[in-house]
């Protein structure tokens, strides 16, 4: 039995920050389990959590409102470390017997805050020093109220020119705030801070790495599936790649795979999965070919919205078919990670608006009588990334960009036809290959091509071509929820135009997505 990796745990108190899963992210790098729930987390949920530390983060709200959100009293009285930011201070502040109130100035960005190197969480961290011999830090701001007045047993440790009060502090008790964010990589010191606080003050060792988790999951993954077997859709994307490479470490023989060939996939993907999972690593897996199956039931269809939710269903037939094939199935992997548990929860209050389904076969065990099984559930994109790397994956997979589960589904604006899709992922590959080329493929997030049904004239060799138009889309962003587009060499978009009209199959013109999101979205469906 391996030890309890996620016994050294920190508790994220969510108030709506825009920033809350950097925070997670911060810590978790910092190799510290933590895990976030919203700021109204009942009582005793948060006892039987027992943290070893707290973490307050900032919010929209102003702690002057009515009913502004409150922190648990529980958590000033468990003993453990709190660390409030932002909005957090604030309430910190306010709740403790000190004062708030609006700010004459608002700060938003970038701000310098002198630290006062007294105290435990900023000692000997700073970006620069004054001549008197204060240490300086580059933070980043964004607030409109301010801590006026500091609570019994605090002092202060941080002020900038906006805030005087930007950093509080009880060594005693270990409760402290910050008005800046540290979260942010603006604030230059910000992983220090938090390795600090997660480590020194609440006295976390460190054990959240890559290989301990492995260990870890492996035998929880031995412990939960006992001799049954395992079914996992391998899409080639990242996620569902390092299940099945985890999964094989764990249970070997038991999994097999199901890749199912849509006709929407990039070009040689079908190769490419089955030459590094099949062949490399010998993972047992089913190359279903389904190409017809979707083009001929997507054939006349052209509602974006429409093809996402047929693909979805035609991938859970596939799905259910092979099930049925296979002889003593009982679980069913997939590759959910932390944020989609997170944005699910979110989704749940049923406050955004629906801009596109996203398309996940998660549908799947309900009908097919499966249990979940999702080793990847409190991972984030990065450290799922690291696991990757550590169980032997190739780093051009691990690194890929992503791909959306409709596939090319969504990039062939209106009815997919396999002429079209043909076309499509020979301009598709022509891109990624230059822009591996001009190394910038890890400097963007993604990119990809798109087909428009729409012909152009051109004239090639004193002929008249009248044929469709590709659009290039490449972007960057760290979380995929807005973006701005990549400001690629001229030199690369004149080679790949130049190529992908000599080399795909029906394709006239090449133009530019110079568009950001929002007002666009990544993809164009
Ligand atoms: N072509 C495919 N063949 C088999 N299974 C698939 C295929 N495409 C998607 N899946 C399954 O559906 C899940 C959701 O797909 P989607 O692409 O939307 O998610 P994802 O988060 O991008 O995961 P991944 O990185 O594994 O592709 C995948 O994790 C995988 O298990
Ligand atoms: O798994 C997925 N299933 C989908 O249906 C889907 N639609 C978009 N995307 C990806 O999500 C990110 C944001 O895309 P948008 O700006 O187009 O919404 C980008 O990375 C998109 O590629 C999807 N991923
Ligand atoms: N980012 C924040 O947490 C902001 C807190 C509060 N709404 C303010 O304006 O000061
Ligand atoms: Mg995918």
């Amino acid at each position: 039995m391996a030890f309890d990796l996620q016994s050294q745990r920190i508790l994220i108190l969510d108030f709506g920050s825009q920033y809350t899963q950097l925070i997670a992210r911060r810590i978790r790098q910092a190799n510290v389990y933590c895990e976030i729930h919203p700021c109204d987390w009942p009582t005793a949920e948060i006892e039987a959590f027992a943290p070893m530390g707290i973490v307050l983060t900032g919010g929209p709200e102003s702690v002057h409102v009515d009913n502004a959100p409150r922190i648990p009293d529980i958590v000033f009285q468990l003993g453990v470390p709190v660390l409030g930011i932002c909005y957090g201070m604030q309430a910190m502040a306010r709740q403790l017997g000190g004062q708030v109130e609006p700010s004459a100035y608002k700060e938003f960005g970038y701000a310098q805050a002198r630290a006062r190197g007294h105290s435990r969480l900023l000692r000997n961290i700073e970006d620069h020093t004054t001549p008197e011999g204060y240490g300086l830090l580059d933070v980043w701001m964004s607030h409109g109220d301010r801590v006026a007045g500091l609570p019994e047993g605090f002092k202060v440790i941080a002020s900038t020119l906006g805030a005087p009060i930007a950093g509080i502090g009880d060594d005693e008790r270990r409760f402290y705030g910050l008005q800046f964010h540290p979260e942010v990589t603006h604030t230059t010191q910000g992983q220090r801070i938090i390795e600090r606080f997660v480590g020194e003050i609440c006295g976390c060792s460190g054990q959240w790495t890559a290989s301990n988790i492995i260990e870890h999951s492996v035998t929880r993954i031995r412990e939960e599936v006992g001799t049954d077997q395992v079914l996992l859709g391998l899409s080639g994307g990242v996620d569902s790649s390092v299940v099945a490479a985890l999964l094989h470490q764990a249970i070997g023989e038991q999994l097999t795979c199901v890749f199912v060939d849509n006709g929407l996939l990039r070009l040689n993907e079908g190769a490419q999965v089955m030459a590094t999972f099949a062949r490399h690593m010998g993972v047992r897996v089913i190359h279903v070919n389904a190409e017809e199956r979707f083009l001929t039931r997507l054939a006349g269809v052209v509602d974006p919205e429409r093809k996402r939710k047929l693909i979805g269903r035609i991938f859970i037939d596939v799905f259910d078919e092979q099930a049925g094939k296979l002889d003593g199935v009982k679980w069913l992997a997939q590759g959910t990670i932390y944020p989609d548990v997170i944005e699910s929860a979110g989704a749940k209050t049923g406050k955004a608006r629906l801009i596109k389904s996203h398309h996940n076969v998660g549908g799947l065990p309900e009908r097919m009588n499966l249990r979940l099984l999702e080793p990847l559930r409190s991972l984030f994109k990065d450290e799922v990334r690291c696991i990757g790397l550590e169980l032997g994956l190739p780093t051009e997979l691990v690194y890929r960009h992503p791909f959306p589960g409709p596939g090319l589904g969504v990039r062939i604006l209106g009815e997919v036809r396999k002429e079209y899709a043909d076309a499509l992922r020979r301009a598709d590959a022509i891109f990624i290959e230059e822009l591996r080329h001009y190394e910038l493929y890890d400097r963007v997030s993604q990119a990809f091509a798109v087909f428009l049904p729409v012909k152009t004239v051109g004239v090639t060799g004193d002929g008249r071509r009248y044929e469709y138009v590709i659009a290039l889309r490449a972007v960057e962003t760290t979380d995929f929820m807005t973006a701005q587009w990549s400001h690629l060499p001229y030199e690369l978009l004149e080679e790949v135009s130049r190529r992908i009209i000599n080399e795909a199959e029906g394709i006239s013109r090449v133009v530019y997505d110079i568009s950001g999101k929002p007002p666009a979205t990544i993809e164009w469906e």
